[in-house]
């Protein structure tokens, strides 16, 4: 680790202490938060992501329940399954982790998560907030990136930014919630002509792609923040699996004034904010009801 590093650790651990005593307040007000994981057949992608969640959750007293469904279980199905959690009181919240097999569309099935039980902010009812510059509650991934960005304490109004990869989970929502902060954006891809001649020009560059090695050194602008969203498994020189982001850290450590390191960087902050939008989403619902039911005098 260098002194440029820019760690998700401490950031987490803040997010996560405003977490708790909602949670417990929450709980006061019987209105305990619990989150539901869906897992569509071979886990082995989202692994850590989910293990991760659990602890986090049980850390801040928030249940967390996962469910595991076969990888031949029908659209159907799976539409069931979720409808069952929309109604079910007891649940404040739904992940369904990605991918899911190709016979399933996530879109849809994104789309079958109640908004107020949509802790991602992926139903497609729910991203369009974000259009809105409504920001409370967006996809984890793309509100930890630009969480740690703005611990660089660098003035986001006219800062170049560049985003390398648009999904629609990461990319495209990291592209919006710094259009909202001011920042003047461009969005890279596979069919871009040459990353490097954007990368270059960036006060701030975002990669979500998938592809250890992607950025390097000689990409990147002298001082600029990188922030590096890849979680990828490699085999090293040694024989043994290791975790890496999308950024050649080597080389472009020398060279940036802050980066992101992986693990340690966006991850742990992400699954801090995906524990927040749960108490958010709780909040939501307790509102929803009390504006219709009364509030309980228990
Ligand atoms: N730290 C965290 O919290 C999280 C990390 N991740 C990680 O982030 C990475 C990206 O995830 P996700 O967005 O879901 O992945 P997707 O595969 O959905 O998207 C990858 C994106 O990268 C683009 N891309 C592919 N090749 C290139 C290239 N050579 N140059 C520029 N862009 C390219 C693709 O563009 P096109 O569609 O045009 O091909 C696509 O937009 C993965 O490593 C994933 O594990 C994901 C979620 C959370
Ligand atoms: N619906 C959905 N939403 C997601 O946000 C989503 C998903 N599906 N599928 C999988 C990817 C990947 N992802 C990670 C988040 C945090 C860590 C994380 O906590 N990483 C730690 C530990 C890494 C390690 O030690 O291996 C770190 O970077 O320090 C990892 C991976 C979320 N994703």
């Amino acid at each position: 680790m260098g002194e440029r590093d820019l760690t998700g650790r401490a950031v987490a651990d803040g997010i996560l202490a405003e977490v708790a005593a909602e949670v417990q307040a929450l709980g006061e007000a019987h209105w305990p938060p619990k989150l539901v994981s869906i897992t569509v057949g071979d886990e082995s992608a989202v692994d850590v992501y989910v293990r991760n969640q659990r602890r986090t959750a049980e850390s801040v007293g928030i249940a967390f329940e996962t469910r595991r469904l076969p990888e031949r279980i029908t659209q159907e199905e799976l539409r069931a399954a979720i409808a069952a959690l929309n109604v079910d009181p007891q649940v404040s919240g739904i992940i369904l982790q990605r991918p899911v097999p190709k016979h399933i569309s996530i879109k849809a099935m994104q789309t079958t998560i109640h908004p107020l039980k949509d802790v991602e902010g992926m139903n497609p009812a729910s991203i369009g907030n974000i259009v809105y510059n409504e920001l409370e509650l967006a996809p984890c991934t793309a509100l930890a990136a630009v969480e740690m960005l703005k611990r660089t304490g660098l003035q986001l109004q006219g800062l170049e930014a560049v985003v390398i990869g648009h999904s629609e989970i990461v990319g495209k929502p990291i592209a919006f919630l710094l259009l909202s902060e001011g920042a003047t954006v461009t969005v890279c891809h596979h069919m871009t002509r040459s990353l490097a001649v954007h990368s270059r020009r960036a006060d701030a560059v975002f990669v979500a792609v998938g592809k250890p090695k992607l950025v390097t050194g000689d990409m990147i602008k002298p001082g600029a923040a990188v922030i590096d969203i890849g979680i990828n498994e490699v085999i090293d020189d040694e024989g043994k699996s290791r975790v890496v982001g999308d950024v050649d850290y080597d080389s472009v450590a020398p060279v940036a004034g802050w980066i992101t390191p992986v693990p340690g960087g966006v991850g742990p902050v992400t699954v801090a904010v995906l524990m927040r939008n749960t108490v958010v989403a709780t909040r939501r619902q307790k509102a929803h009801y009390e504006a219709r039911l009364g509030a309980s005098t228990f």
